[in-house]
Formats: C-alpha cells, structure tokens, sequence
C-alpha cells in the first residue's frame, strides 16, 4: 500500500528524516518516537500533504510527489482519511451536519452511511447537537466518523488520543483497531499504552528508521471509487444552506458591511455630497439675473470714480480698438448671443400711429435674457424691445412682435470732444422681446430694477443712425453673452490679452469659479475618501469573517474539496448575499433619491470585491497549517 524508499526531509539543514525507508501493508500501524523524532514529518509525507522531500513514497504504485492538486483532492475524497489533532471540526455545525460535510460530493445516499456510523461509534444521541457543547472523546468519535463517511482505504490519525483522559484514549485505541479490520490505520502516538495485538511498529529516533516491527496484518483494498469527485450546483446549494443557517453571524455582518459600503458609494456618486459646489453661482444667477454673463465691449470708456479719487490728476478715459470683433465672435460656440448696445436719448417711439415716450434711466442698456421672439438680426432693420415699456404701451408680447416701429430722438457725437446730440429716427420690426431687469443687493437684500430705454437694435439700424449722427469712423458698442462662466473667464482673459478690456463681473465670476474649483477639489478629495474607506470597511469585514473560517476551509480541502468547489460555495454564499445586499441598498436608493441602477451597479460591484477577497482566502488556506498537525502546527 504504502512503500517509502530512502526519505530525507530537511528543514532548513535541519534534517527532520533520515533515509527512511519503511512499507505499511495494512491493518494497524503505530508510529512512535520522542518528541521531535519527525513522527508528524513522516505521517505529513504519507498523506501526501508534503510533497517535497529526498526519495520516494508510493501510494498503491503511485508516485506520491507526483500527485496535482486535483489529485490530491480526490486522494482526499476517497481514499485518505485524515484525523490531525484538535479534532478539526466545525464548530458551528452540528455532529450530523460535520459527519455530511464530505458527502456534498457524491451523489450516493449517504443518509444509511450517516445512520450506520452513528450506531458503531455511540454517538447517534449526539446526531443534533452543535459540536462545540461534545466532550473530547465524543469530538474524537465525530472525527473518525466523518472521515469513516469518505469510506477510505486508509485512516491517518495524528496523536488522536493527545488530548483525552486515559479511560477514553482506550476507548478510542480499540475503536481504531476495530476500524483496522477493514481498512489500514496509521497512528502516530506518544502513548504506547495503546500498542496492542497484531500491528506494525515503527520507531523513530532523531529522524532515524531506528524499529520497524511489522504485524503480518494485510488489508484487503476494497473497490474505490472511480468517480470523480465534485461539488455540483445542486449540492453547493443544499451546503451552502447548510453552513450559511449556522454561521448566520458572519454572513449577516457581511451583507451588513457590503449593504452600508454600497449605500454610502451610491450616496457619494449620485453627487448629492457635490451638490454645493455649484450652489454659489446659481445664487448670483438668482440675485443679478443672467446678465451676470455679458461681457460689454465699447470704443471708450471712462474709468470708475474710485480711481479718479485716488489719482485726481490722471486722466479716466480708455480708449480702445474693438473693430473686427464683432464679426470676429460671430460665430463663436462659447458664445450665447451678441447683442448690439445703443444709448440713444430722448426717444419716442409710435406705434399704430400712438406715440410713447420712452423715459431715459441714464444705464446703459441691460440685457437679461429673450423671452419671446428672438435676437434682432444684424443685417435687418430689427430691434429688440424691453418688456417693460412693451407693457406700457398696452400691447402683449405676442401682439408687439413683427410690428413696424418708427422711433424718433437723439445720439450723443463726441468726434469734438464734447458731447453734441444729434436727432436720429428710423423704423424697425420687432423681432422678440427681453427681460432688462437686473438685480443689486442692498444690505442683504436684492432690489430689481428694468428700464424702458433698454433698446437692442440691429447692426443694420446702429449704422443708419451712427450715419444720421454724422459719427466719423463709428465704432459699434456690443455685449457679448457667454454660454457659461468658465466660458465667460476664457472670453474675458481671451480679450485682456489682445488688450481690450471688456466690462463685466469678471472678477466677481472668478472668486466664484475659483470657490468651485475648490469645492469640487475638496469633494473629489472627500468623494475618493468615502469610496476608499467604504470598500475598505467591506473587505476588512470579509477579511475577519474569512480568516475566522480558515480552518473550516481547511477541513473542506481534507475532506477532498478541490479550489474550485470551495470557490463555488463561496460564490453561492455571495450570490445571496448579494441578493440580501441589494434589498438593503434598493429601500436606501428609494429614500435617498439615488438611482437605483447606481444602487444596484454599486452593490455588484463591493460584492464582487468582497467575493474576490473571500475566494483567495478560501483556496490559499494551507490544512498544514490551519489545522494543528503536530507539534509544529
Ligand atoms: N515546519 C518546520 N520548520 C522547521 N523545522 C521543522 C518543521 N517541522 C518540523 N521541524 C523539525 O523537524 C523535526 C521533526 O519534527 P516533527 O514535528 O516531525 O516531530 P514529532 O516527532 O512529530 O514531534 P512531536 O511529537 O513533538 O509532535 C523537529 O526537529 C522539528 O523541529
């Protein structure tokens, strides 16, 4: 059965075995030796647990070191029956449900086995009883069934009566040598007390072969399973249900840890945290209107009285080029709508044959935004009215739009550098209608104001009166509306440095802009914090829960589970946990108004997280070391 030749294990030039050669044919076998004499070293190579070494173990013919993974875990499931020290059971389970444990990977009926093994090893009252409350004999007998339950060829025990009293440890000796009628039993002990009958003996000393009495006891190999073992879907379902009923605590803190972490990342990136940073702006928007966004281009104009105070005898006056830029813009996609400036003074307008006089504000006129009609075009005799005097005169904006206006009053020419006003007049159909008004806030509170004289003429109007005013080289005075504030600071900075001051609330617009930028610095720093710590929180949860189960794990791999079977229990395990999950973050997208494809994207995304995390604690688990097998552990 087994056939070691020439064995030599070092530990790091330590030699734990020397030269061992040995054969076991069956029945009862004893290994004995001091502490530290390579008992657990050898029985670690007989198992196939330790596959690097000098020589070569057999197994029924078979190279042992050259067993895959895979091998190994049918070696396991079938013919191996491996009882460590410690008892490795799972503690949450009950007796029945530890013994069923290698069962979920054939499809015979084992409930006859179950029923069987119960009765021989006198435990059958215990059938439903956790196996943490069982004394250490009764763990023991649990143990032995168990791996009874695989129907091996050959039960390895290491130490098994270590940890008992000496009445039970006989119990137990008698129940293995009962057990070797069938099947060859390998024991390695300390207790020699239970050396009894016809068995084999080996002894080891220092790492050395030093006795081997061989029995002439034989076993006959029974039929082995041929089948290869697997955990089918259908079975990791019914031991998931199993396992996730009795370790309800850990999967419950999980989906408790995805279930927060996935809310507060739907929180987060839904932008309610980002709200803000906008906020600023849109409260100007709401106090000034929309002109805040105009930027006003003029030939001259004469610098704010605060400068003047401060420097009395400088002159005020800017005088700029701003020829070409008119058509320069035109076009421009940053750009909303250009909108001709005319101060005209002393107007009348008439309209079906009515005159109005238009009182004078001494503002230039604001623009604040269309709304009806449209922008006057350029090349027409069209004018853009406020809505203000449109309501004086009586008329609504759908009756005033397309009439035919004439207007009558004056433009001031300052070619002698004194202001001279010039009578002007001409006609213009209306093409839409504006709101003028603008707000200003006076101590806290904002006071709106709309002038009638806030006139927008076309390009084509503005020359036939600059004309009538006798103007030499007009320039046109327009306002530019941008589409939005980054765009308004490029256009503004665009200007400055073709040296044209534009006027508009530049600098206003850029403390905003720059509060933003920094809100939106501040929350991209706080959002990366949230989802960092979030998944964090999740997978520290997974982690604890993971390696609390290392040594459940384990068991599953000496219980002839492969990677991937333990993987697929872990993924049904997640599957409903993540269906949990999902309930959880569904009722927390429902309140918080977040989407609940945000919702759900999220949560697959942390369970996918947690699930990656488990299944390389799962199948990294070492039973060499999650188990105690030996002094070492
Ligand atoms: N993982 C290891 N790393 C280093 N040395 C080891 C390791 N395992 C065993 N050894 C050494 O190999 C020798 C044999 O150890 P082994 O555990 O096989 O002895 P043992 O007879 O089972 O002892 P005990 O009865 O105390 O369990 C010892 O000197 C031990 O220190």
């Amino acid at each position: 059965m087994f056939e070691l030749k020439n064995i030599t294990k070092t530990f790091g030039g330590e030699v734990a075995l020397k030269n061992v050669s040995l054969s076991i044919t069956g029945g009862m076998n004893y290994i004995i030796g001091a502490s530290g004499s390579g008992k657990t070293t050898l029985l670690r190579i007989l198992s196939s647990m330790d596959r690097q070494y000098e020589g070569e173990a057999f197994y029924c013919g078979r190279n042992l070191k050259e067993l895959s993974d895979q091998d190994c875990s049918q070696f396991y499931a079938t013919e191996l029956g491996f009882i460590a020290q410690g008892f490795h059971l799972i503690d949450e389970l009950t007796v029945r449900e530890n013994i069923l444990v290698p069962t979920y990977l054939s499809r015979n009926d084992s409930e006859k086995r179950l029923s069987m093994l119960l009765k021989k090893l006198g435990i059958e009252k215990l059938a439903d009883q956790k196996v943490r409350t069982l004394s250490g004999g009764q763990k023991q007998r649990v143990a032995i069934a168990r791996e009874l339950m695989k129907d091996p060829q050959v039960l390895i025990a290491d130490e098994p009566t270590a940890a008992l009293d000496a009445k039970t440890a006989h119990e137990i000796g008698a129940l293995l040598t009962s057990i070797a009628k069938e099947r060859t039993v390998i024991v390695v002990t300390h207790d020699i007390s239970l050396i009894q009958g016809n068995c084999s003996v080996f002894e080891l000393d220092k790492g050395v072969l030093i006795r081997s009495d061989k029995g002439d006891s034989t076993t006959k190999a029974h039929s082995r399973s041929t089948e290869n073992l697997r955990l089918t879907m259908r079975s990791a379902l019914r031991m998931a249900g199993v396992t996730g009923k009795r370790q309800m605590g850990k999967l419950l803190s999980i989906v408790l840890a995805m279930a927060i972490a996935a809310s507060c990342l739907a929180v987060n990136f839904s932008g309610m945290l980002n709200g803000s940073s906008s906020e600023a702006f849109q409260e100007l928007l709401e106090k000034q209107g929309n002109s805040v966004l105009n930027l006003l281009l003029v030939p001259s104009f004469t610098s704010g009285g605060e400068v003047g105070k401060e420097n009395p005898g400088v002159p005020q006056g800017v005088e700029q080029d701003i020829s070409g830029l008119l058509e320069e813009y035109q076009n421009d996609d940053r750009i909303e709508a250009i909108i001709m400036d005319a101060p005209m003074e002393d107007m009348v307008v008439t309209v079906d044959g009515k005159d109005f006089i238009i009182e004078e504000s001494g503002q230039s006129p604001n623009f604040n935004q269309i709304i009806a009609g449209r922008i006057a075009d350029n090349s027409k005799n069209e004018i853009v009215l406020p809505k203000i005097l449109v309501k004086k005169m009586g008329y609504t904006n759908e009756e005033i739009l397309g009439k035919e206006l004439s207007f009558v009053g004056s433009v001031y020419n300052w070619d002698s550098g004194k202001p001279v006003a010039m009578p002007i007049s001409f006609t213009a159909k209306v093409s839409g209608i504006a709101d003028t008004s603008y707000g200003i806030e006076f101590d806290g509170k904002v006071e709106r104001f709309e002038h009638e004289d806030s006139l927008f003429p076309s390009l084509a109007i503005m020359k036939d009166i600059y004309a009538q005013a006798e103007k030499e080289n007009p320039s046109f005075s327009f306002t530019i509306r941008a589409d939005s504030p980054e765009h308004f600071l490029e256009l503004y900075d665009e200007l400055m440095a073709k040296g044209i001051v534009p006027l508009g609330q530049a600098e206003l617009i850029r403390d905003i802009m720059g509060l933003k930028g920094t809100a939106l610095v501040q929350s991209g720093l706080s959002s990366a914090l949230i989802v960092i710590l979030s998944v964090l929180a999740a997978l520290s949860v997974c982690l604890v829960c993971g390696f609390m189960r290392r040594k459940e794990y384990a068991v599953y791999r000496l219980c002839g589970y492969t990677k991937n079977s333990i993987v697929l229990l872990t993924l049904v395990e997640y599957t409903g946990m993540f269906l949990f999950t999902g309930l959880f973050s569904m009722i927390v997208a429902l309140l918080l108004s977040v989407p609940l494809w945000l919702g759900c994207a999220l949560n697959f995304g942390v369970s996918a997280f947690c699930f990656a995390e488990t299944c390389l604690i799962s199948t990294s688990v070492n039973p060499l070391t999650a188990l105690k097998t030996g002094g070492r552990g």
